[in-house]
């Protein structure tokens, strides 16, 4: 089955999930309305005729029909509104919940770091709403058809040459999904210009930028760049409708001539006798009505490829979510304890889509139960280690083993259990502040003297204290009696966060306590040494520290410097000292900077 048509039935089996009834109601009705519209001109026919020729029975019929097909349209029309609002309502609660847990199986992070597929996702949260119509669409697609079909052959017992007129309304349906698909084009064109144009819109609107942008005096330059990525959006998107436009007007000339040919057509055979005035007044209806009707049913075929697009990008991103990591047949189960450690052995790393590698051939063992420290410049790659060690993405060469087993058959969820970590983009979870602190180990999250415990190894029990209802204090603007954090105060509860799970074999710091002082920082630090010799004793855990503070780093075991995306030095702080290289020079110009 064609990826378009599979996408339309998955979406329409949602719907009937959702729904069933108000579902099934919403098929029908449409085809119906359509009936009543044909019946009242085949019923208006028979009364003419039969008033004309004197003909009780005629009149009869006629009457009848007209009154059945009035009750039809009425029927139709009952409560459609408010099935429809509500069947779409129902039916992208439930697309939400599919686009989610799509998202969220998707194991690593390249689905949100990837240009290619990020634009693939924003489509489809900026459409996604529209996927709520697609049975009340298909329903109109149908009746369209009906009607269409109906009228033909209404035409066709007034004389078979009529059967010509729907062949005019070719060009049109022709025309309509070339004009759809330059929007949707256009429109696919022009996401990064519009993803642009909402960050600075976001940039404009949120609290955090809002200091350095007063600052720098830089609204007039984001609206006016706002200003400029809407015109250039807007003007791709224009000149794509304009064509489209512009096409289809030519495909309704073509109608209108056929049209009003058919018209004269009929008109003269009644005058030789050929044909009723009651097939006149039915020809000049169901004539004009064949050009709404292809009309409609060309415009309700675009807007079905308009969904079927975004159905298939729903699609997409479910099978992607399957595929992104290929399944390991029988998963190797992460160890208890580290007795080896760690080993990466040449590994090279470029990320998806690009062509620069930002990690060579980097060759390691980090031996269980060490603190070590990575340290580089901006961009030197320290962070795309964290996310090979965590698997958010595979090596492009090379493997990563654990215990001298390679990550890779281990099923990535199970791995990250067995991780502790605190960041330096952390999350804002708007949670009671308790919660925000147990996420970071789900099954203890309603036991409080665990949320303390982990507090407390985070250095962070006063932060939580200051609140006003402590760890039951709402956190963030979700809530209308909600606290908000400072930026140091939500990194304290990160921190709390990462310190939840008791026993992890990693427990990696990556810039956690950018948001905090080099003191704070340093104090923070000796406290998790401390805490990663108990691990290190426990399990043979190891713990990745990543930050550009050297007082901190030097507390490190192992340090490893990373320079032009290689590792050029690896020893522990007196050794790199001693060896007088790249380390020695980065420590002696912070030391001198802060004498
Ligand atoms: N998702 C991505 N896609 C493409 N390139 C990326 C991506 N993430 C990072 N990079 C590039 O990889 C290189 C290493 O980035 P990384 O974030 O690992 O550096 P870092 O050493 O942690 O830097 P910093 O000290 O500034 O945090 C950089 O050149 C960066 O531009």
């Amino acid at each position: 089955m064609p990826d378009g048509l599979r996408a339309v039935g998955l979406i329409i089996a949602l719907t009937f999930r959702a729904d069933p009834w108000r579902a099934a109601w919403l098929v029908v009705r449409s085809p119906i309305a359509m009936c009543s519209l044909l019946g009242t001109a085949y019923g208006a026919k028979l009364l003419i005729d039969g008033a004309l020729t004197a003909n009780g029975g005629g009149v009869l019929a006629g009457a009848l029909a007209l009154v059945a097909v009035q009750l039809l349209g009425t029927l139709s029309g009952v409560g459609s509104l408010a099935a429809r609002a509500m069947v779409i309502e129902k039916t992208t609660l439930l697309i939400d919940l599919r686009l989610m847990q799509a998202a969220l199986d998707t194991p690593g992070l390249d689905l949100h770091e990837t240009p290619r597929h990020r634009d693939q996702l924003e489509l489809l949260r900026l459409r996604r709403g529209e996927l709520g119509e697609v049975v009340d669409s298909v329903s109109h697609n149908l009746g369209m058809l009906l009607l269409t079909g109906g009228s033909v052959l209404l035409l066709a017992r007034i004389h078979p040459l009529l059967l010509l007129l729907p062949l005019a309304a070719i060009p049109s349906l022709l025309v309509s999904p070339l004009a759809e698909r330059m929007r949707v084009r256009a429109q696919e064109d022009t996401v990064e210009t519009l993803r642009s144009a909402n960050h600075v819109f976001e940039l404009a609107t949120n609290a955090s930028p809002a200091k350095e942008i007063r600052l720098f005096g830089l609204g007039p330059v984001l609206l006016d760049r706002h200003r400029r990525e809407w015109d250039r959006a807007d003007e791709l998107q224009n000149r794509a409708v304009w064509t489209g436009s512009f096409l289809a007007a030519g495909s309704w000339l073509v109608f209108a001539a056929a049209y009003v040919a058919s018209i004269a057509f009929v008109a003269v055979l009644a005058t030789h006798g050929r044909a009723t005035p009651g097939d006149v007044l039915m020809s000049v209806q169901v004539a004009a009505g064949v050009n709404r009707f292809v009309q409609g049913l060309v415009f309700m075929a675009g807007w079905l490829y308009g969904q079927i697009k975004t159905a298939g990008r729903l699609v997409w991103l479910t099978n992607y979510a399957r595929s992104a990591l290929p399944p390991v047949a029988e998963p190797a189960e992460p160890p208890d304890r580290l007795s080896s450690g760690i080993t990466f052995e040449g590994v090279t790393f470029r990320y998806p889509d690009t062509e620069r590698e930002v990690i060579r051939d980097l060759t390691l063992h980090i031996p269980a139960g060490t603190t070590v420290a990575v340290v580089g410049e901006n961009g030197a790659g320290k962070s795309t280690l964290v996310k090979l060690l965590a698997r958010f993405y595979e090596p492009t060469e090379g493997r990563i083993l654990v215990d001298g087993t390679d990550l890779r058959s281990f099923d990535p969820v199970r791995w990250r259990t067995r991780w502790a970590a605190g960041f330096q983009d952390f999350a804002r979870f708007e949670l009671l502040a308790g919660e925000t602190v147990g996420v970071g180990d789900l099954p203890r999250i309603g036991e409080p003297a665990a949320i303390d415990s982990a507090l407390e190894r985070a250095a962070a029990t006063g932060t939580v204290e200051a609140l006003p209802l402590g760890t039951r204090t709402p956190l963030g603007r979700t809530f209308d009696d909600g606290v908000e954090l400072s930026g140091g105060q939500w990194q304290k509860l990160a921190l709390g966060r990462a310190m939840m799970r008791e026993s992890p074999l990693v427990l990696v710091l990556d810039e956690p306590t950018a948001s905090l002082d080099a003191v704070t920082e340093h104090e923070l630090f000796r406290h998790y040494a401390s805490r990663a010799r108990g691990m290190a004793a426990e399990t043979g855990a190891i713990t990745v520290l990543v930050s550009h503070r050297f007082s901190t780093v030097q507390m490190a075991e192992l340090i490893m410097v990373l320079d032009d995306r290689r590792l050029v030095e690896v020893g522990s702080h007196d050794e790199l000292i001693a060896r007088n290289g790249l380390y020695a020079e980065l420590f002696e110009l912070q030391a001198s900077s802060y004498r």
